[in-house]
């Protein structure tokens, strides 16, 4: 059993698991939270969305506060939320600032030593997460979509993009999402990647949109109060105009950008539209009725 369950608290008729797990991917101990709604079963696997969290955060930020569960339950939707990086071993200055090390995994596999040995968050929840948990779990495995917010936004439209055959549907929260030009993702892949910025390009969710082949449609809200959004660290106008330059639809059956009036970048925010990112995923993870038995 490659999971540990250290705790199971009843939340909206469903069990959130607190797990932890030795994990290859990073070769240490790492800690998850994962949401099973009531509907899930032995005879009953579900779909589920993983929900990637920001800068400083645990797995717990978002089960706490991110109010996903009632919408996941009312849906029959799992929700996984992973830690945001390595916690062990320590790296000489990984908590020195709270956008670099520790929280601060960025999502990608660093190639800069000394990171480069433990910080593998893209294979984390790419190789490992993905395969691991419904092996163990009812998940149904060909039903798994992506959300995020902020550095999470960053990992989950960039995994979605490199990885989207995995994925059903993809949608964020002030996303960073444009890196490569804002001071968080710079820092970040100095520190994991080095000076060479064609290596940056690769896991920035602006410059890999210029690419992608075949409708798309991503749900992104993004508070107009946001002091983070306002310090340009955020730039969604970079990502949608790079998507219109595509050729990708923009708008309502597209890249949908709403900027949600005063909301900041905090969790009253994601909490406010988690049900309507919940109902954007359920439109992609909902089981063809072909594929329902009946007698
Ligand atoms: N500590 C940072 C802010 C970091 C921050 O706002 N993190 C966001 C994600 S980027 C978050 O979700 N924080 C945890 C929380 O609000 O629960 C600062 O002082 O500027």
């Amino acid at each position: 059993m490659p999971f540990e369950t250290n705790a199971t608290v009843p939340s909206f008729g469903g069990r959130l698991l607190k797990l932890s797990h030795a994990s290859t991917a990073i070769g240490s101990s790492m800690a998850l939270n994962l949401y099973l709604p009531p509907q899930a079963s032995d005879f009953n696997k579900v779909p589920w969305i993983f929900y990637l969290a920001g800068l400083t955060c645990t797995g717990d930020n978002g089960a706490e506060k991110g109010f996903f569960q009632a919408a996941a339950s009312q849906n029959g939707v799992a929700i996984v939320y992973p830690d945001t990086s390595p916690r062990e071993p320590r790296y000489d200055g990984d908590d020195a600032s709270y956008d670099f090390g520790r929280a601060a995994g960025f999502y990608i596999n660093a190639s800069k030593a000394p990171y480069s040995a433990t910080y593998k968050m893209e294979s984390y929840i790419i190789d490992e997460l993905y395969d691991a948990l419904p092996k163990e779990f009812p998940l149904d495995p060909a039903r798994v979509s992506i959300m995020g917010h902020s550095m999470g936004g960053h990992g989950a439209l960039t995994l979605f993009l490199k990885y989207s055959k995995k994925f059903k549907s993809v949608s964020a929260f002030a996303p960073i999402a444009n890196p490569i030009n804002c001071p968080w993702g710079q820092k970040a892949f100095g520190g994991y990647i080095g000076d060479d910025q064609s290596e940056w390009k690769k896991h920035d969710a602006t410059e890999l949109v210029k690419t992608f082949k075949g409708p798309l449609e991503i749900l992104i809200d993004v508070g107009t109060g946001d002091n983070f959004y306002k310090q340009k660290q955020l730039l969604p106008e970079n990502f949608e105009a790079a998507a219109k330059e595509a050729g990708l639809t923009v708008g309502a059956n597209g890249i949908n950008i709403r900027y949600q009036t005063d909301y900041d970048h905090s969790y009253y925010f994601i909490s406010t539209f988690a049900a309507d990112h919940i109902d954007h995923h359920m439109r992609f993870l909902v089981k063809p009725q072909a594929d329902l038995i009946s007698f």
